[in-house]
């Protein structure tokens, strides 16, 4: 299983997350927004669309920088997870499909309950910015 997700970084240096709405695999835990890509769709066409479906925002392909990939076990799945960065969007994020965003800093980010494909994204994210 492919996903592709984006760690939106503000201006101040945090981090945009979300929290899986009840009813989803994984429920509660928090994530960086993105999905699986559809048939014919690049990997960073599949991360604007779904920006645009989960937040309501506008992000330009060339604005994604590929930054940190995850190769996890999930349940008798296995997980490639590809993590971009981006820190130019248009819109205010707004919480379409998660039950909560959170803007957080790194020991915010380290605290909070996320998917284990996650943990290693987010020491990797954090020697980028
Ligand atoms: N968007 C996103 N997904 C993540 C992260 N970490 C992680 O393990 N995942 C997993 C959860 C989901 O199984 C899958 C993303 O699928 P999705 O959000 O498009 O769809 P879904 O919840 O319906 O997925 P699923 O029920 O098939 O597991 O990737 C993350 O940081 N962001």
């Amino acid at each position: 299983m492919w996903v592709v997700a984006a760690a939106l970084i503000a201006a101040d240096g945090r981090v945009l997350v979300q929290r899986r709405p009840p009813g989803k695999s994984l429920a509660g835990l928090w994530e960086f927004p993105g999905g699986k890509p559809e048939i014919g769709e690049s990997p960073e066409q599949a991360l604007v669309r779904e920006l645009d479906e989960e937040l309501g925002i506008a992000v330009e392909t060339r604005d994604l920088t590929a930054s940190a990939f995850a190769s996890e076990a999930l349940g008798h799945r296995h997980l490639i997870l590809l993590l971009y960065i981006c820190r130019i969007w248009e819109g205010a994020p707004r919480a379409l499909h998660a039950s909560e965003l959170r803007w957080v800093d790194f020991a915010e980010l380290n605290r909070l309950d996320m998917p284990p494909a996650d943990r290693p994204l987010i020491a990797a994210l954090a020697k980028l910015i």
